[in-house]
Parts: C-alpha cells; structure tokens; sequence
C-alpha cells in the first residue's frame, strides 16, 4: 500500500505511519513524541511532499457541511481545491450525513457555490435511507421525523411516508389517541427536523412500542458547523431523544456507520488510492480509517484547533493522517 505517509516516512525518516498504524491496530504503544507527530500539518510539507500527497490518491471522499461550506456561505478556497482535484483527474463523491436536501439540490446548491458537481457524486442521507429501505423491500408506510429532502427521496423510491412539517403542541398534547397513529406504518425515520416537538416525540415512540416497526436514523452528528458562537443542534440530538422514549437503538445509516461504509465499498474504490475529507473526527474521519482510506482533517468547521490538540493530547482515535486549516490553503502549497 503506497501512501503519502510512508513517502514523508521515507523522506523524514521518521516513522509515520507505522505510528499511525501501531496506534490504530495495537493501541497507544507509542510515545507521546511520536503520537502526537502522527498527525501530519500538511502546511509544513514541502512542495515535493505536497505533490506526493496529491499523486497518492485517484478518489477524493468529501464532507460537505464545514469543509465546502458553512450553511449557504462557501468556505473561501474550498472550490478551488475541489476543482483542482476533479482537473487532477480525481474522482469525486460528495459524502454528507446532512438529510435536508435531495441528491439533486445538494448538487444545485454546490453548482451556485462554485462547486462543479453533478447528482451522481452525491451521497446524502436522505438517499441513504430512501436507498435501505428499497433494498429490504419495505412496503408499508414510513414516520418521518425528518424533513422533506428525506421525503422526496423516499417518494422517488415509491415508499410512503407521513409526518413532515410542524406537528404542533396543543395544551392537552399527553392525551393524544391511538386513533391518531396510522397502522399502516411500519418503520419510524429519523433525520434533521427543525419542526420537531413533543407531539413528534410521542408519535414515534408509540409506533416504535411495536417491535415489528422498524427504526432508522440517518446520523448522529451532536452539532451543525457554525461561524460564531450560537450552538446548533445536530440530528443526533434528535435521534438520541427518539432511542430515549422508545428504549430502543437505532440503526444509523450515516457516516461513519457500516451502512455507508458497505455502499462505498460497492462502489469499487481502491481504499489506498482513495482520500476522504472532513471536519469531523468521529464521523468522517472515523469513516475513512474504518474503510482504510487516507485522511485529510480541516478546522473550518466543527473540529477546532484547540479540540484537535485535546484529542491528540488524550491519545482519543481516530486522528486523522493529515490536517489543514481549511481545504483551499492546500492551493497555496503546489503553486
Ligand atoms: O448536516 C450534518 O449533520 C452534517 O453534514 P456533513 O456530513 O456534510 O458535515
Ligand atoms: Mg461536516
């Protein structure tokens, strides 16, 4: 397996990635020296190492929310270094746990930013779901704790669903009826739903009290990636509500869970030759070492500076390979 790592090894003679790889498969063995340079800050590669780094991988795996863009603001540079990876000749896929779009508006929405995208390199979660549920052929009804991106997916697929929208809390919300549950439903979804209230809760623990309903959530993510200091909760939030009421575990599609992981592994990449980026340890970063891909982190979105040093300094896995700033500052290094 050629990788960038053991090229730098080769070139620092300092061993890097037997590091990585003693850390990661016989636990912290290694000295806290050695442990802490696992992570590799491509800024102070030089610019044969850069070029080494480029040239060891054919397929760039990337994380959306954080490392492309922050809501609906690019992140500045991220579709210079997109666009240079897809010149390169790389092969592109647009990995996002985010359940609030359609394939197609994901790639919409990349297009406005300056991305060049179309929908067959995008692997959102709502697809996922929409994706799983056709293939165990699920006929009944889905409800949907979720928003209509997971909706339309669903529709696409002919699987039905209810429950999108406001479900508003009325003064005598705890004496909702069983008449006011459907009982053609057969599985219960959770994604991101900015509607979401008691009433929802309600329902979807009372459709999940049947052990025959099925229970699905697309990511556990806990935060949204925000500039500034307002907290947004991610769908995990929801989702460990849902397992609270319901005493149930559900099954989570998203990165870096074995759902997704199985779906990328059907599409024939070649893990050593594949790079996945993300701004997020426990979900991208944890997906790629899980698939045996190389790893890129950036600190333009959830991950900071300051939780990197921690994780490195707690000796927490998965770190990743190698880490910038933001993805565009790699154009300032190859040119
Ligand atoms: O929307 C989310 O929860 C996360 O989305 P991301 O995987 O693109 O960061
Ligand atoms: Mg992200």
């Amino acid at each position: 397996m050629i990788r960038f790592l053991s090229q730098i090894q080769r070139i620092n003679n300092f061993c890097y990635s037997n590091v990585i790889v003693s850390n990661r498969v016989r636990g912290f063995s290694t000295s806290d020296t050695m442990f802490k340079s696992a992570v590799f800050n491509l800024q102070e590669a030089s610019k044969d190492q850069v070029q080494e780094f480029l040239n060891s991988f054919d397929t760039v795996l990337t994380d959306c929310d954080g490392v492309l863009w922050i809501d609906n603001n690019a992140i500045s540079g991220s579709a210079d270094a997109m666009n240079y990876f897809r010149k390169l000749g790389k092969k592109i896929f647009y990995v996002t746990n985010n359940s609030t779009k359609i394939r197609s508006e994901f790639a919409s929405k990349a297009t406005q930013l300056g991305f060049i995208a179309s929908q067959e390199e995008i692997l959102s979660t709502a697809y996922l779901v929409a994706h799983y549920l056709k293939g165990i052929g699920f006929t009944k009804k889905v409800y949907l704790l979720g928003s209509n991106g997971i909706g339309e997916e669903l529709k696409a697929v002919g699987v039905r669903h209810i429950g999108v929208g406001p479900d508003h809390v009325k003064p005598d919300f705890k004496s909702m009826q069983p008449s006011e549950l459907d009982p053609e439903v057969g599985a219960v979804v959770v994604g991101f739903d900015e509607h979401v209230s008691y009433p929802k809760f309600m329902k979807a623990a009372s459709y999940l009290a049947s052990e025959q309903c099925l229970f699905i959530a697309t990511n556990t993510d806990e935060r949204f990636p925000k500039a500034g200091s307002i907290v947004v909760p991610g769908t995990g939030t929801l989702v460990r509500a849902v397992e609270t009421c319901s005493e149930r575990k559900a099954l989570v599609l998203g990165k870096p869970h074995n759902y997704v992981r199985k779906y990328l592994e059907s599409c024939g990449l070649n893990p050593a030759r594949t790079l996945m980026i993300g701004d997020r340890c426990n979900t991208d970063i944890e997906l790629g070492v899980r698939c045996g891909f190389q790893t890129l982190l950036v600190l333009s979105g959830v991950t900071s500076p300051k939780d990197l040093e921690k994780l490195r300094n707690e000796k927490t896995p998965p770190l990743p390979d190698v880490v910038l700033p933001k993805l565009g500052d790699l154009l300032s290094l190859v040119s």
